[in-house]
């Protein structure tokens, strides 16, 4: 008998993530990285000064650390990076599939997001600690066009990738249509929506939404706009400027919490 189609994409999913791997760096991405028991990791390196602000993290762990000298820490890390000394490589989290994460089971009203070629890892970070403080189920991003699991995505969501189901899926129109099978009303966020996003889900707020969010400059896909089942806007008070996106989901986070 043929695999259902969700069993062969998590198969190829958990293969993508067996290949690859990333290094976290800062001493909060890494201390949360070596408290998460889910997370697999593969090498640590650390100053000595790193070594003593994280020693009882490294002995729990089982890790044996690489000690390397302070002038020589850089490699194999991005130059530019605000690693105070401590480097770990891991391999990205497998959540399971969006059935399995985002199901709504009675009386629960989950909040999902999903992030259409978002791929500032900075704006990932931020909204992934913003889902992870407004309760949200999962955020959703397509495997490619989107921030991987990296060292900067993790530091701007100061620990949140180690708690807050960051799901890379194979295609964002299909993930909207699984999420709509599963009684979700999907939301796209744009700023030139007719709709308030209060009203958008005014007497809906005891169902699971989903939140669209796109890109800083284009915003979301034509495709995208119609695949969701509504559109709304965050009313400005001014007319200019536009919220970054990690702020404008922080915002409809909070305008559709379950009330
Ligand atoms: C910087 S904005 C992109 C601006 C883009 N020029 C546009 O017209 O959508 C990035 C994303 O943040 C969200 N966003 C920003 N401001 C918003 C607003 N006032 N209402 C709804 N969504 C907003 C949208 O999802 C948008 O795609």
């Amino acid at each position: 008998m043929d695999k259902p189609k969700w069993v062969i994409e998590k198969e190829q999913d958990k293969r993508l993530a067996r290949a690859s791997r990333v290094w976290m760096f800062g001493i909060h991405a890494v201390r949360d990285a070596l408290r998460n028991p889910n997370r697999e990791r593969l090498r640590l390196m650390v100053t000595q000064n790193a070594y003593d602000r994280l020693e009882s993290d490294i002995l729990a762990s089982g890790m044996e650390p690489e000690i390397v000298p302070t002038r020589k820490f850089s490699a194999p890390l991005d130059p530019q990076s605000v690693h105070q000394g401590a480097a770990l490589e891991v391999k990205p989290l497998d959540w399971g599939p969006i059935e399995e994460v985002c199901l709504a089971a009675d009386g629960q009203v989950p909040r999902v997001i999903l992030l259409d070629r978002v791929t500032d890892p900075h704006n990932v970070g931020a909204i992934l600690r913003s889902a992870e403080v407004f309760g949200a189920r999962a955020v959703i991003a397509p495997e490619r066009h989107s921030a991987p699991e990296t060292g900067a995505l993790a530091k701007t969501a100061s620990g949140s990738l180690e708690r807050q189901p960051y799901l890379r899926i194979r295609n964002l129109a299909d993930a909207i249509e699984k999420l709509q099978q599963m009684g979700y009303l999907v939301v796209g966020l744009d700023g030139d929506a007719e709709e308030s996003i209060e009203d958008a889900v005014v007497g809906m707020t005891d169902r699971p939404i989903a939140l669209v969010f796109g890109a800083e400059g284009p915003g979301l896909r034509d495709k995208t706009k119609e695949t969701v089942d509504k559109l709304a806007k965050i009313p400005y008070a001014a007319d200019f400027g536009s919220l970054n996106v990690s702020n404008a989901a922080a915002v409809a986070l909070y305008a559709v919490r379950p009330k």
